[in-house]
């Protein structure tokens, strides 16, 4: 149990914390979905309320350095664990730098596995670091080589949503090239297939299985139009699909006088190298799960799989894994249960696991006391929908507050991150719309029941709707004049407002230069009236 917290008893109600994913605070305007849209309930709360800013990115949430952007995982994890953990990308890039990857069990159950056949890499193709680096499969590739394995192919998941929105070729180009560099000595490595991240294999949260069925079909049958290289099949693919952008192209199929040249056989060895776990647990169900239902395989090959991490921690997906995850420990969705404290979780499908499995420390299991709501997303693109499920959200929330059965409550507004990766501008402020018109009533009901919340953000996104211009600030133009829409996350700072109308201006927020997001959960338990977990960072109220 958490220690009662002496200096405040705690607000009547419940404490809500609220993130709106996708919502930073830009330095600049210009460009920023979030200054264009109208807003009237989150401009009186910036006016009015207690608001400081968070520090969302970086190592401020356990990334390799400051020039990394937030994400949800990164982010989620922070503040649902009230620690920073060194996540994924670092663990991953210092075990490729210290050897210790190519000690460990599995690399090696990976090599004795592929060195009759054929060892495959599939993840996102692209130095975004969010689910992957391109860098990580460079070193294996050539520690592949250096093993004696004697073929490598590559099913390259285009990204352009944790990168700029047209930058295939930029990875694509160097990287055939240096495989045609490292394919001497009877080595031979190449792509074989590829498509964008948006239209196979990447899906998360069984919001769209169609996409893993599509990226299988790719990957592992070889199926889908043949180019005799990736950067003729980008070109290709962009040529007969003008407008679209790299995240959503098209399955390509690399081959060879009509035969792909990558198919995924019985005794292969794959590798899934992506060390984000929420896009990369349904295509490795397709290939672990002995019951697997989820599509018709068509053909199951036998093969040594392993993740780049281990996906589930509770599921124990995969079961082989190159580098161990962050063991994250003591979040707050465990010491509030521990704590007796009633936890109520909602979001729509595609953030769902957001405020469920990075909230409690990427397990899929619930701590005692803990009801889970999921809203079910449109199979849609988002920016013809940008309002997405808020108004639904709000619903859900909105009865379980007045069902006086909850004492924590979390949500997660999907819409300024899915919508901002869309890089459509006004579909953006629309997205920002339709969050402040869900406080606008999620707020009354909150007072309803006594209750407070902490209304923040996992990092930025809708801040910056366009690719800004290094020396002027100002939004960069693409040749014909029109701006370059920007689709990835920002480095920006999110807020962090204590709505109160319930202590009668007791509390407040102190701005310390390190506030982050591991700083939200000690926070909620001051407002709840119980002193924080000692291996949490600290509470930012202010009570007075
Ligand atoms: O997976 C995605 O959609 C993006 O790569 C990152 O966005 P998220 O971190 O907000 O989920
Ligand atoms: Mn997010
Ligand atoms: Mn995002």
């Amino acid at each position: 149990m958490l220690q009662k917290f002496p200096a405040f008893a705690g607000v009547p109600g419940p404490v809500v914390i609220i993130v709106m994913d996708g919502y930073g605070l830009p330095k600049n305007e210009a460009g920023s979905a979030i200054a264009a849209a109208r807003k009237p309930t989150l401009d009186r709360l910036f006016a009015a309320y207690p608001n400081i800013r968070l520090r969302a990115h970086g190592t401020a949430v356990g990334m390799p350095s400051d020039d990394d952007m937030g994400n949800s995982e990164v982010g989620h994890n922070a503040i649902g664990a009230g620690q920073v953990y060194a996540q994924g990308a670092a663990l991953v890039a210092n075990a490729i730098a210290a050897g210790a990857i190519w000690q460990g069990e599995a690399w090696q159950q990976v090599v004795a596995g592929a060195r009759a056949g054929t060892l495959h890499f599939i993840g996102l193709f692209s130095d975004g670091n969010v689910h992957s680096h391109i860098d990580h499969l460079r070193a294996m590739v050539v520690q592949a080589k250096a093993e004696g394995l004697r073929k490598v192919r590559i099913h390259a998941l285009l990204d352009g949503r944790d990168v700029p929105e047209t930058s295939a070729l930029e990875y694509v180009g160097p990287f055939e090239a240096f495989l045609a560099e490292v394919s001497t000595d009877g080595f031979d490595a190449r792509i074989a297939s590829g498509g964008g991240r948006q239209h196979i294999t990447m899906d998360r949260y069984d919001a769209n299985w169609p996409m893993v069925e599509a990226g299988w079909r790719t990957h592992v049958l070889g199926e889908g139009p043949q180019f005799a290289t990736a950067t003729e099949a980008v070109q290709a693919l962009r040529a007969q699909h003008p407008g679209t952008i790299d995240q959503d192209l098209p399955p390509f199929v690399i081959g060879e006088g009509g035969h792909p040249v990558g198919t995924i056989e019985d005794g292969d060895a794959v590798v899934f190298y992506n060390f984000r776990g929420d896009r990369a647990i349904e295509i490795t169900r397709a290939f672990e799960e002995a019951g697997f239902d989820k599509f018709d395989r068509v053909r199951v090959p036998k093969v040594t799989y392993a993740g780049m991490l281990q996906y589930d921690g509770d599921l124990k997906l995969p079961k082989r894994f190159l580098v161990a995850p962050p063991a994250i420990q003591d979040t707050m969705g465990e010491w509030f249960a521990k704590s007796g404290i009633a936890q109520y979780a909602c979001s729509e499908t595609q953030k769902f696991g957001h405020v469920t499995y990075f909230w409690n420390g990427n397990r899929s299991n619930k701590f005692d006391g803990e009801t889970w709501q999921e809203v079910p997303s449109d199979v849609v693109p988002f920016e013809q929908r940008p309002w997405m499920k808020a108004a639904e959200i709000t619903d859900a929330m909105i009865a379980a507050l007045r069902s006086g059965q909850y004492k924590l409550l979390r949500c997660n507004y999907a819409n300024g991150d899915m919508v901002g990766h869309t890089g459509n501008f006004r579909a953006a402020t629309m997205a920002i719309e339709a969050v402040d018109l869900a406080l606008s009533r999620l707020l009354p009901a909150i007072d309803a029941a006594g209750g407070v919340a902490l209304i923040t953000a996992d990092h930025g996104n809708a801040d910056e709707m366009y690719e800004l211009d290094k020396k002027t600030k100002q939004p960069a133009t693409n040749p014909n004049g029109s701006f370059k829409a920007k689709t990835a996350h920002t480095l920006n700072p999110v807020p962090l407002i204590l709505y109160d109308n319930v202590s009668g201006g007791r509390l407040g927020l102190v701005q310390r230069e390190t506030a982050g997001l591991s700083n939200l959960a000690a926070t909620a338990a001051n407002l709840l009236g119980l002193e924080k977990h000692a291996r949490w960072d600290d509470s930012l109220l202010d009570v007075r």
